[in-house]
């Protein structure tokens, strides 16, 4: 019996891995993104490939899975805690190991890991709010092996004085829970193509974040651009509608001009998607 639901343990957490593996690189075909990586090509972008994107996104599997193993059925406290860290700073250096040294998927890595932490910790089930609360916790508790690094972006957060992708985990995941998941199903709803309502799932993002790549890249005038670009193709209609695409192409257009790239609101439509996944029915009620 205990072999059993052992092995039943094990089906989860290879599903875990997989499934936020995929939402990566969903979310790096999707297109057409603003300044980001897609099928069309590199974006803002002059070191990152959609190949060397997908690259690094199998390249964490591993990742996830010691991920989902280590927390599976565990609470929130410090030497959890500590564990993730150095499981996630060990991913990092995967990613850097399979794409030459470029940092394809750092806050994907953060963002996600901790997801994925979290739905194990739950045993696999858990609902949005329950998921994201629980990621919350982790990301709240001290990691005393953290290097105190001044990133690009704590830079960011600091010279504007904005919240980063930290404070976006610590807050439980809000630009998930309540823009980009209901835009995601209000979109579905009202009958947009999976890949336009993922699309307007970006944009709902984009409309609010303070995404320290576009700050570190072309500071506040490229954040308003990125906001008040995505608020337009969203009240055109969003992606499914001519004029909503128009004010893409638009948007797409000016953070190119910019060198500006919405690399932690990509990160956070990969986070959209592992949520929709894994908390298929529960997340119903949002809207
Ligand atoms: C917290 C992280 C992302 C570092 O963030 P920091 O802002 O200091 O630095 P850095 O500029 O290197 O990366 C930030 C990345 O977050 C994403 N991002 C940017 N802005 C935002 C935002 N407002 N909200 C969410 N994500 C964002 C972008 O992809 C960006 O590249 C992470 O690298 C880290 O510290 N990991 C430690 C390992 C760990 O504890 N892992 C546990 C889970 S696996
Ligand atoms: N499709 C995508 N295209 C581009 N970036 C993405 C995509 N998906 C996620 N990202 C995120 O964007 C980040 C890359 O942004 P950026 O290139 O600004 O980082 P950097 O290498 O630290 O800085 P820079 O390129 O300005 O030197 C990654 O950490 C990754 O998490």
């Amino acid at each position: 019996m205990k072999l059993l639901s052992q092995t039943q343990a094990e089906v989860q957490i290879g599903q875990l891995a997989a499934i936020a593996r995929s939402c990566l690189i969903d979310e790096a075909r999707l297109s057409p993104k603003p300044g980001l990586v897609d099928s069309r090509g590199n974006g803002a972008h002059r070191d990152l490939t959609l190949a060397l994107m997908e690259r690094s996104a199998s390249s964490l599997h591993p990742t996830f899975l010691q991920l989902a193993r280590q927390c599976w059925r565990r609470p929130a406290d410090i030497a959890l805690r500590e564990a993730i860290g150095r499981l996630g700073r060990e991913g990092e250096q995967q990613m850097m190991a399979a794409t030459g040294g470029v940092n394809t998927h750092r806050g994907a890595i953060w963002a996600l890991g901790l997801l994925v932490s979290a739905a194990a910790m739950n045993g696999g089930r858990a609902d949005a709010e329950q998921l994201t609360r629980t990621a919350a916790a982790l990301a709240s508790l001290p990691d005393r092996a953290a290097p105190k690094l001044f990133s690009k972006g704590l830079k960011a957060s600091h010279r504007y004085g904005v919240p980063g992708a930290r404070e976006e985990a610590q807050q439980a995941f809000p630009h998930v829970i309540k823009l980009a998941l209901p835009q995601l199903l209000r979109s579905r709803a009202a009958g947009s193509s999976e890949s336009d309502a993922r699309l307007d799932a970006l944009m709902a993002i984009m409309t609010s974040l303070s995404d320290t790549c576009v700050l570190s890249r072309a500071g506040l005038v490229g954040l308003q651009t990125m906001q008040a670009g995505a608020r337009a193709v969203l009240l055109a209609g969003g992606c499914m509608t001519v004029e909503g695409r128009q004010a893409l192409a638009r948007l797409d257009a000016d953070m190119l001009a910019l060198n500006a790239s919405p690399g932690g609101a990509a990160d956070l439509l990969a986070a959209t998607l592992f949520i929709d996944r894994v908390c298929l029915t529960a997340h119903h009620a949002f809207f």
